[in-house]
């Protein structure tokens, strides 16, 4: 391990943080980077691989390896070392700034620059409340903003998918220019490397790109997370149109109203609702594949950033006097959905089916099949719409289920060992290629595909924001699973009787409701 003065730390190893750290350990001459641990797990696999990161360069592609990291491992959350933080870069969730950070406060001071490479907004706002209170001992702020497609292979593996991406920093406005010069010596790190291809930004260039990155997340995350789909499903769906020219219209109000951005030199058509909708039609396309990180955290069961994109427009509107009812309603549905362990939606061309797998009893599915279409009013009292919406706000009363949870019911789960192979193979040739052109066909999860789940659900009309809040006031009361229809059962449950596209759709439903469920336990 190296051991020079002044390092540069890096807060969180997931894709973009190995990113960083691998990049600035490329450069020529590079400087001391220090990697904070959190997991005892993930320090000794940095200790194996003798402290050494990989960055794959292209899918398929080489791999570089990068050494010489140094590594401190947060015991108990407790850090050993009391040596001062120079340089910091932080790239965990938005959400764990605070949390994350909380160890160190005491070796961050007045002489620390510390750049946020993060989704969302507001995190300096929460760190200077919560973490360093007194104006005079406070750090100096940096934004990134990443625009490269990373992903980690493994943990101490990071891919980088394409070779065109780029990414810019700038300090965040102190009023003290002067003073930035000290400053200078992470922002030319990160200006040197040329796998960043990093511009600086000046204060006013960087909070219009962060805000304009904002907007593409505000749609982008909530959609595909409370939808299930892969980012290219939003562009293949004219029915969620409506509901980004709804959010967008909000957002770009609340932008053009922000006093920050009244007193900056800009072109006023910067904010507006055509060129917000141009920007985020853009990074729709060029992130088609990807699954966003949103809809990953859903998935995993991890808090999301919404607090901190849709939570940044509603908190910044109310300051304004303006109302942004349609960001309150997305940010509903994914709180609505955040804490969904153990609950899973599926649909196929014309089937939705809710299932849950108990806490207590890992081995018993339980599932309620609707068919929306013939369903005849709102009134029934079990339609689509408040059969899903109860599963959303029965999962609140759901625990939370952890790695270890997953491992411990894994292991009481032979069936999961066996291959589906056979249960696919049992779907005719032709139903799988009438499928296939809109199916997300990298998605080996086995869950639907990004046009199959939102033109359902669209049809359906929920989880639209406001099919959310309506139901969110006729349903609170209920704490009874049963109001969601669900039934215990085995793994073929469904069998409609008339129609032969429904009952091919079901059974098609039948081998997804297989893969899905299996996403409860790994
Ligand atoms: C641009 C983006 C939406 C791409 O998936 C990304 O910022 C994300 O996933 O958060």
């Amino acid at each position: 391990m190296t051991s020079k003065l002044s390092p540069i730390y890096v807060l969180g190893l997931g894709s973009i943080g190995s990113f960083i750290a691998h990049s600035l350990r490329s450069l020529p001459d590079p400087p001391c980077v220090t990697l904070l641990v959190h997991k005892e797990g993930l320090y000794q696999e940095l200790s194996s691989s003798n402290w050494t990161l990989g960055l794959r360069i292209g899918e398929d592609g080489i791999l570089e390896e990068r050494s010489g990291f140094d590594a401190e491992l947060l015991e108990k959350k407790i850090s050993s070392c009391t040596d001062p933080i120079r340089y910091l870069i932080v790239a965990v969730k938005a959400s764990a700034t605070v949390t994350a950070l909380e160890p160190f406060k005491a070796r961050i001071g007045r002489e620390t620059t510390i750049c946020l490479f993060q989704n969302g907004l507001g995190q300096v706002e929460e760190l200077n409340e919560q973490l360093f209170i007194d104006p005079s001992t406070r750090p100096t702020y940096m934004f990134g903003i990443v625009r490269h497609g990373v992903y980690l292979n493994s943990a101490i593996e990071a891919v980088l998918s394409g070779p065109n991406g780029c990414a810019a920093v700038g300090f965040v406005d102190s009023g003290d220019n002067a003073a930035l010069c000290q400053h200078r010596f992470l922002l030319d790190a990160l200006l040197r490397s040329p796998r960043l291809r990093c511009t600086e930004l000046n204060w006013a260039d960087l909070l219009r790109v962060q805000l304009l990155k904002l907007a593409t997340n505000c749609v982008i995350n909530p959609l595909t997370a409370v939808l299930d789909i892969r980012n290219g499903g939003l562009f293949d769906n004219p029915h969620l149109w409506p509901i980004q020219h709804c959010l967008l219209k909000e957002i770009s109000n609340v932008f053009e109203n922000l006093p920050e951005i009244k007193c900056l030199p800009r072109d006023p058509a910067h904010f507006s609702v055509a060129s917000l909708t141009a920007i985020v039609q853009d990074t729709v396309e060029k992130t088609a594949h990807n699954s966003s990180s949103m809809r990953e955290d859903i998935r995993k069961g991890r808090p999301t950033e919404i607090g901190f994109i849709n939570g940044w427009i509603i908190k910044r509107g109310k300051e304004l006097g303006l109302d942004c009812a349609e960001e309150r309603d997305t940010k509903t549905c994914v709180a609505l959905l955040a804490p969904a362990p153990g609950v899973s939606l599926l649909s196929s061309a014309s089937l939705l089916s809710s299932l849950r797998v108990p806490y207590n009893d890992p081995s018993t599915l339980y599932y309620f099949l609707c068919d929306p279409n013939g369903e005849q009013s709102l009134e029934e009292p079990k339609t689509s719409i408040a059969s899903v919406l109860c599963l959303c706000l029965m999962a609140f009363h759901s625990p939370v289920r952890d790695q270890e949870w997953r491992n411990t019911a894994q292991s009481r789960l032979p069936l999961w060992t066996t291959s589906f192979d056979h249960a696919l193979s049992q779907i005719p040739k032709e139903v799988l290629q009438q499928i296939a052109p809109h199916s997300d066909s990298t998605n080996s999860d086995g869950s639907p595909s990004a046009h199959e789940v939102s033109s359902q659900l669209c049809a359906l009309g929920c989880p639209t924001p406001d099919a959310v809040a309506r139901i969110v006031r006729l349903r609170l009361e209920s704490s009874d699973w049963t109001q969601t229809g669900l039934q215990p059962g085995h793994i073929f449950p469904f069998r409609p009787t008339s129609g032969s596209s429904t009952r091919e759709s079901a059974s098609f439903t039948t081998q997804r409701c297989f893969l899905k469920t299996a996403n409860v336990y790994c």
